[in-house]
C-alpha cells in the first residue's frame, strides 16, 4: 500500500460511520416525532373518552398485552354498550381504503389491522372466562384529527367524533355491576403498560373511582344469574351477549367439516346459530342463515341486527325456497312455481289414480298421500319404482306393502305429468331444480359458511343443496335442529346427502333457558314418550335430557263446554293480561293450529279493540301488538304468555280411523308441542268438553 493510504482509507471509514451515525440519528429524531405525536394522538382520545367515565364507562389506557415483551393496547373502554378495544392513529397522512385495503400516503396498513385485530381476539379470550360472547367486542382503530367512519371487515374506522357517537348510540348490552366485573377483570388480564398521561384538562372529569381501580371480583355463578334474571325481563340484547360455556364453545369453535347442534326446545340451539354467525362475519367471512320457515329469516336478521350489527351485512337470511327462486333466476331459470295450480293437478290426479286404488282403503285422507308423493318421493328425490320401493321412510311408520307403493308410484307419475302438461312446478321442484343446476354448474355462492336452522324441516334436496353450496370446507356448514320437533311430515337420514356428522362435530345442548319447568312438563306430556327418527338415523325412544333453569311460570286449563263459552274465557284472559301492564300484551301470542282460526281469533280480537297482528307479518321489531298465527308460523319465536285456544283440535282431528293416523298423530303431536314450548311464563290451554264434531268452528 502506498504511504499516506492508510489514513486516507481511514478517513472513508470514519466518514461513512459518521454518514450512518447521522442517518441514524435523523431515524431517530424521525420515530420520537412518531411516538409523541402517537402519544398527544393518544391523549387526545382518553381526553375525549374521558367524559364518558361519568355515564357508567370505564376507560383502560396504555395497557400491556399479556405474552409479549413491548406491545401494548392503547385502551380499553367497557360501557354499558360493550367492550371497544381501541387503536389510536395519529396519521401525518390520511387513512385511505382502497380495494379493501387500508393504506395512507400509497402505502399499506395492513399490517396494522392484523395487529388490532389479534389484540381483539385476546380480549375476547379474556372476556370467555366471563362466559361472555365475541359479539360484544369491537375493534376500533381511532384516526385524530380525521373524520372517517369506514368499515374494514369487523374493525370500525373513525374519526374522535364518530367514535363518541358510535359508542354513545349503540344499545345497552351490559347493566353497570356487569360493566363493572367485566372492566376488573380486562384490569387484571392487561396490566397497565404505564402511568396513563392525560391533559389537565381532562382530570376534572375524572370520576370518583379511578378507570384502573379494579372493580368487585366478579364471580361467574352470580354474573350468569344477574343474566338469567335479566334475560326474563328482557331486551334481548341482554341475554345475547352472555352464553353458557358450552354454548359459548361451539360460536367459536373451528370445525374441520360439516357440523350439527341439536338439543330440546329452548336449549339455546338458535342463539348460539345467531352468535355463530356473528362471529363468523366479523372474521371476515359470508354466511348464509336458511330456515325453512317463511317469516323466520327476517326476525333473525332484525334480531342479528341488534346484537351485532358490525358485520350484519355479511350475512344473508333467507328461506330456503327464496334463495333457490333467487339463484334460478340469477341462472336465467325462470321460476314455474305454481301452488294452486300444482294443488289441483294433486287433487286430479287423486280422482283418476287413487281415489279407487288401494290407497284409498288404506288411508282414505287424499292429503297424506300428497305428502307421501311430495315429501318423500320428491322429498328424497326418488327417481324410479324400484328405488322407491327399497327406501326406507323415515318420519312416517304407517307401512306400505310393495301394491301400495306400486299405486303410490302411478298416482305420482300421472301427478308428475299433469304438472308438465300444465307447465308449472310445486315446492318440491323448485328445489329440485336448484340442485340439479347446482349440481351442472357448482358454486359456493360466495359463501364461506352455511347455518341452517330448524333443519329438521329441510328435505333431503334441501339438505344436499346445501352440502352442494358448502362443500366439506372447514366451518362450512352448520345444521341446527331437534328432531323432535319436526311439524313437516317426511324425513331423511344425514347419511343419504352423504354426511357423516360424528364426534365432536355433532353437539347437543342441554339447558332449557325458555320455560317455566311446568310449561315444558306439560308440553311433554303430549308427546307422551312418542319415538321419534332423528337425523343421525337413530329412533329416540327415551325423552330428551333436559336441564331446566328455575324460574316460575304456571299453566292455565281453561275447559268450556261450548265455542262461546270457550272465546269468552279466552277474551277475559287476554283483557286481564291486557290490565296487568301496557305492554303484556306485545309479549303474548295466540297460536292455532289451522289458519281458519287464525282468522276467526284476529277478527274476534280487532272487535275486542286488542291490538293484533298476524304472524304472517311480524318481523322482529318490537311493537305494542297481540301476536296471532298458526303454530307452524311460531316455529323457532317464544313468548312471555302463549295462549292456545282448543288446543286440542288438532289431536282430534288427527284420528281419522286409517292407517295413517299414527303418522297423523304424531305430526299433530309434536307440533302441539313446538307450539306449547314458545310458551316462557304462562300457558293458556283453551278446551271444550262437549258438543259439536271435532272439525266444526261451533266447537273444538
Ligand atoms: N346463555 C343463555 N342465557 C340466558 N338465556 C338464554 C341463553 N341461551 C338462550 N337463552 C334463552 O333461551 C331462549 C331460547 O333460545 P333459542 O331460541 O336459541 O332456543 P332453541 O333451542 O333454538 O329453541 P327452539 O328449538 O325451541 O326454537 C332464548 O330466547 C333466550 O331467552
Amino acid at each position: 500500500m502506498a504511504a499516506g493510504g492508510s489514513a486516507s482509507a481511514q478517513a472513508a471509514r470514519h466518514r461513512e460511520h459518521a454518514q450512518f451515525l447521522t442517518r441514524q440519528l435523523r431515524e431517530a429524531h424521525r420515530a420520537a416525532a412518531r411516538w409523541s405525536a402517537a402519544a398527544a394522538g393518544e391523549r387526545q382520545v382518553a381526553a375525549a373518552l374521558w367524559a364518558l367515565t361519568r355515564s357508567g364507562w370505564t376507560l383502560l389506557v396504555d395497557r400491556r398485552w399479556p405474552g409479549t415483551a413491548t406491545a401494548n393496547v392503547d385502551m380499553i373502554l367497557v360501557g354499558p354498550a360493550g367492550v371497544y378495544v381501541i387503536d389510536v392513529k395519529n396519521w401525518r397522512d390520511a387513512p385511505q381504503i382502497v380495494d379493501g385495503e387500508l393504506s395512507a400516503a400509497g402505502r399499506s396498513c395492513a399490517a396494522e389491522l392484523v395487529k388490532l385485530q389479534a389484540v381483539t381476539r385476546r380480549v375476547e379470550d379474556a372476556l370467555a372466562d366471563m362466559q361472555m360472547s365475541p359479539v360484544a367486542v369491537a375493534p376500533v382503530m381511532v384516526f385524530v384529527g380525521r373524520q372517517v367512519d369506514e368499515r374494514l371487515g369487523r374493525v370500525h374506522l373513525v374519526g374522535i367524533h364518530e367514535l363518541l357517537h358510535a359508542v354513545t348510540s349503540a344499545r345497552t348490552r351490559l347493566r353497570s355491576p356487569v360493566v363493572r366485573a367485566v372492566a376488573a377483570h380486562l384490569t387484571d388480564v392487561f396490566p397497565a403498560y404505564e402511568a396513563p398521561q392525560l391533559p389537565d384538562t381532562a382530570t376534572t372529569d375524572v370520576p370518583a373511582r379511578t378507570p384502573d381501580e379494579p372493580g368487585e371480583l366478579f364471580n361467574v355463578d352470580e354474573l350468569a344469574a344477574e343474566q338469567l334474571r335479566v334475560a326474563r325481563e328482557r331486551p334481548v340484547e341482554s341475554w345475547m351477549t352472555f352464553l353458557h360455556p358450552d354454548q359459548l364453545s361451539l360460536v367459536r369453535r373451528r370445525w374441520g367439516g360439516p357440523a350439527r347442534i341439536t338439543g330440546a326446545a329452548g336449549t339455546g340451539k338458535t342463539v348460539v346459530g345467531l352468535h355463530r354467525a356473528a362471529y363468523l362475519a366479523q372474521s371476515g367471512g359470508r354466511v348464509l342463515y336458511v330456515t325453512f320457515v317463511r317469516n323466520l329469516p327476517l326476525i333473525q336478521k332484525h334480531l342479528l341486527e341488534r346484537m351485532a350489527p358490525a358485520g350484519s351485512d355479511r350475512i344473508e337470511f333467507t328461506s330456503l325456497h327464496r334463495w333457490a327462486v333467487t339463484f334460478l333466476t340469477q341462472r336465467g331459470i325462470p321460476s314455474r312455481l305454481n301452488v294452486a295450480k300444482a294443488d289441483d293437478c294433486f287433487a286430479r290426479a287423486w280422482r283418476t289414480h287413487g281415489r279407487h286404488a288401494c290407497l284409498a282403503d288404506l288411508e282414505p285422507s287424499p292429503r297424506y298421500w300428497e305428502d307421501e308423493l311430495r315429501h318423500v318421493i320428491k322429498g328424497r328425490d326418488i327417481t324410479s319404482l324400484p328405488k322407491y320401493i327399497a327406501a326406507p321412510r323415515p318420519g312416517r311408520r304407517t307401512a306400505l306393502r310393495k301394491t301400495h307403493k306400486e299405486a303410490v308410484w302411478a298416482l305420482y307419475e300421472e301427478y308428475q305429468r299433469l304438472l308438465n302438461e300444465r307447465g308449472v312446478q310445486d315446492f318440491p321442484d323448485l328445489l329440485l331444480t336448484a340442485l340439479a343446476e347446482l349440481r351442472r354448474h357448482p358454486t359456493d355462492g360466495g359463501y364461506t359458511t352455511v347455518i341452517a336452522d330448524e333443519v329438521q324441516d329441510l328435505t333431503l334436496t334441501g339438505v344436499r343443496i346445501l352440502h352442494a353450496i358448502s362443500g366439506d370446507s372447514p366451518n362450512g356448514l352448520l345444521l341446527i335442529g331437534d328432531a323432535q320437533q319436526a311439524v313437516y311430515p317426511g324425513g331423511f337420514r344425514l347419511a343419504d346427502a352423504g354426511l357423516n356428522i360424528r364426534g365432536g362435530r355433532a353437539e347437543v345442548l342441554h339447558v332449557n333457558y325458555r320455560n317455566a319447568a311446568p310449561i315444558m312438563q306439560a308440553a311433554l306430556n303430549v308427546l307422551d314418550g312418542e319415538p321419534f327418527d332423528d337425523i343421525d338415523g337413530m329412533t329416540i325412544t327415551a325423552p330428551p335430557a333436559i336441564e331446566m333453569t328455575y324460574h316460575d311460570g304456571r299453566v292455565v286449563h281453561s275447559p268450556a263446554e261450548s265455542r262461546p263459552m270457550h272465546d269468552a274465557a279466552l277474551r277475559n284472559a287476554l283483557h286481564d293480561l291486557a290490565a296487568q301492564s301496557d305492554d303484556a300484551l306485545a309479549d303474548a301470542a295466540v297460536l292455532c293450529a289451522t289458519k281458519r282460526d287464525v282468522d276467526h281469533y284476529l277478527q274476534m280480537l280487532r272487535a275486542q279493540g286488542l291490538p293484533v297482528l298476524n304472524l304472517d307479518d311480524y318481523d322482529g321489531r318490537p311493537g305494542q301488538a297481540l301476536k296471532v298465527g298458526t303454530y307452524l308460523r311460531a316455529k323457532g319465536l317464544e313468548f312471555k304468555y302463549v295462549y292456545l285456544p282448543c288446543h286440542d283440535r288438532g289431536l282430534k282431528a288427527a284420528q281419522l280411523g286409517g292407517s295413517a293416523d299414527i303418522d297423523r298423530l304424531a305430526l299433530a303431536r309434536r307440533q302441539l308441542f313446538v307450539a306449547m314450548t314458545r310458551a316462557r311464563d304462562l300457558l293458556w290451554l283453551g278446551s271444550i268438553t262437549g258438543g259439536a264434531p271435532a272439525t266444526s268452528m261451533n266447537g273444538c
